[in-house]
């Protein structure tokens, strides 16, 4: 028995090392990293991977999740498409922690065509140690939902 918050991650192919790295950072910042894979580089398609992960966060097996394709987009659309999630694209710190802190932002995503490996693990450290703030953001986030 655990009481880590799990953290689901997936990627179509566009770089499944990096989200297998990713996977081992996110268990040594003390969540459980729960890869859904596709573990091959085989060419796929995002949207398959989006919506499995974001699925399983809405059907309340994981918090939080990290979501990686070639430019972030097309498995943020994707993971979007389910009811109740809320998925941004990041690129910067920044926006990372104000995805979680403002936007309650269950899932992040990165595009590995994008970033490199070490602002891609300083972008999941600072989604992932973020809380959400509420007050003025949970009324404007109701309204996302509304
Ligand atoms: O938003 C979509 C992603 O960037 C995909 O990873 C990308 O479109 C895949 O392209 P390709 O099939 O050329 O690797």
């Amino acid at each position: 028995m655990t009481d880590r918050k799990r953290v689901v991650l997936s990627s179509d192919h566009a770089d499944i090392e990096l989200r297998k790295t990713i996977a081992k950072h996110v268990e040594t910042l003390g969540f459980e990293a729960v890869d859904i894979g596709p573990q091959t580089s085989e060419s796929t398609h995002y949207p398959l991977h989006g919506q499995a992960a974001a699925q399983m966060i809405a059907e309340g097996d994981c918090e939080l999740g990290i979501l990686i394709c070639g430019t972030g987009q097309g498995i943020m659309m994707s993971a979007n498409k389910v009811p109740g999630i809320r998925c941004g694209v990041c690129s910067d710190t920044f926006s990372a922690r104000m995805t979680r802190a403002h936007n309650n932002a269950q899932m992040l995503s990165m595009g590995a065509r994008v970033i490199g490996e070490g602002l891609a693990l300083e972008i999941v450290e600072a989604f992932l140690t973020t809380n959400f703030e509420g007050g003025r953001h949970a009324t404007r986030v109701d309204m996302i939902e509304a």
